[in-house]
């Protein structure tokens, strides 16, 4: 763990470009259809960062070959017949947890998966239920029959059909079975049986990037998918900025009465980062795209917000941090698995919302955030990247916050720190 890192204040006002590295959910996606890909794939723009090296290790030990091409930073990737025998790390990984097992189940014989002492507590089960529906054997290695640590036992030639889980816990169920479903006889269906579901764009991006990949994937009802069997395409691929990694950056914009520019913004996207824009302008701050630029301008005082988030939970650090410094109260809803994330992120930003002076409750559903006087401390991180730019947030606005390894923030941003530095020089 790193030391505490103070959180800096703005000495004068923020007018920066920011230019945020890819997509963890797009690179993720890419490389693991890379590797069940007909021909090789070159990735431009891909995110080097914890999740994705941790991808491209799963990978490794699945047999596919994945080069980093130093002159251009590319990940050329040629697959490979699929290997088992290894063990594959998923760090905290919840795309490299849920994305790599299904496609384990495919590979003949066994294959372990551990993580990080928080991995074995995130949910898993809708991964291990469809897999059990397709007839693949796993073995748990701990007392836990539906989280990690397992064996899967895989096998060539799996039928595919239709598969009936509960995705409330995570979208990531649902894409996970979706992504290695055209390698199946039959491809599959998977129909989501739960009350809830969140990150339903995330379910799109899904389907958008196996599209993208030539292969036949669309809805078939509100909750349920179909994914046709066939080649999945290589070629070339350029991965967008990750929105929701530049939302601290714009919200740095939007409590400090500053400017932040983004380049490279997509006009139509999948990523659910791109909600950032109105949930700012609710706020009070001024958001608008100009060309492939977002830009976002502060003003002298933030609103709270009533918002149903769970469309993008990723987010809920962010706008928690926002809602902690407005002049009116918030209620953000819809994201109750959001205590199954990196961390217990209800618990954990009522916690430390708390621990600087603010006034936060949990909500069956999410969290209340009501105006008050913040002053310094130490936020902890509980090993989540987004908890430490959430203290980075808190602390361009109130003097002596410092935020507990801060490292963290590399499982999906290589160089936080540097980059907010950055953006405070302009
Ligand atoms: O598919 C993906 O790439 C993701 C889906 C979402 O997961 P949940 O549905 O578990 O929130 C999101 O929060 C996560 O950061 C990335
Ligand atoms: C929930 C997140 O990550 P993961 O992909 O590990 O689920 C996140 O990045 O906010």
């Amino acid at each position: 763990m790193s030391e505490a890192w103070p959180a800096p204040r703005p000495s004068r006002r923020i007018d920066a470009v920011v230019d945020v590295p890819g997509s963890k959910s797009l690179t993720n996606r890419y490389l693991l259809l890379g590797a069940i890909a007909q021909e090789p794939t070159r990735i431009r723009g891909a995110l080097r960062s914890r999740d994705s090296d941790l991808m491209i290790g799963a990978l490794r030990v699945l047999g596919a070959r994945i080069d980093h091409e130093a002159t251009t930073g590319d990940l050329l990737l040629t697959p490979g017949p699929l290997r088992a025998g290894g063990r594959i790390d998923c760090g905290l990984a919840g795309t490299v947890m849920r994305f790599v097992p299904p496609l384990a189940a495919q590979a003949p014989g066994e294959v372990a998966f551990d993580g990080d002492p928080r991995a074995r507590e995130r949910p898993m089960a809708g991964v291990i239920e469809g897999l059990a529906a397709l007839g693949v054997g796993v073995d748990h290695e701990g007392e836990a029959t539906d989280r990690l640590p397992f064996v899967v036992h895989g096998r060539d030639g799996l039928a595919g059909g239709r598969v009936e889980i509960d995705a409330s816990a995570s979208s990531q169920f649902v894409s996970a079975l979706l992504l290695t479903a055209p390698r199946l006889r039959e491809g599959l269906e998977v129909v989501h049986t739960g009350a809830s579901l969140p990150s339903m764009p995330h379910i799109e991006m899904t389907l958008a990037v196996l599209a993208e990949r030539g292969v036949a994937a669309e809805a078939t009802g509100a909750t349920s998918w179909r994914v046709d069997p066939g080649p999945v395409a290589g070629g070339e691929v350029v991965i967008e900025p990750d929105l929701s990694n530049a939302t601290p950056f714009l919200a740095a914009a939007a409590v400090t009465g500053g400017r932040v520019r983004i380049p490279r913004w997509p006009s139509h996207t999948t990523q659910p980062g791109a909600d950032i824009l109105e949930i700012l302008t609710r706020m009070g701050a001024h958001a608008h795209l100009q060309g492939e630029v977002l830009e976002v301008r502060g003003t002298t005082a933030l609103q709270g917000l009533d918002l149903d988030l769970s469309r993008a939970g990723e987010l809920a650090p962010t706008v928690a941090a926002l809602a902690a410094l407005a002049r009116t109260p918030s209620r953000l809803r819809g994201i109750a698995h959001l205590r199954g994330h990196e961390t217990d992120r209800l618990r954990a930003l009522v916690t430390e919302i708390t621990r600087l002076g603010g006034n936060a409750r949990e909500t069956p559903d999410g969290l209340e955030i009501d105006p008050a006087e913040l002053h310094g401390g130490r936020v902890q991180t509980y090993a989540d990247h987004r908890m430490a730019t959430f203290g980075a947030i808190l602390g361009l606005a109130v003097d002596g916050v410092e935020v507990a390894d801060i490292a963290t923030t590399a499982k999906t941003l290589p160089d936080f720190p540097g980059m907010w530095h950055a953006m405070l020089r302009g």
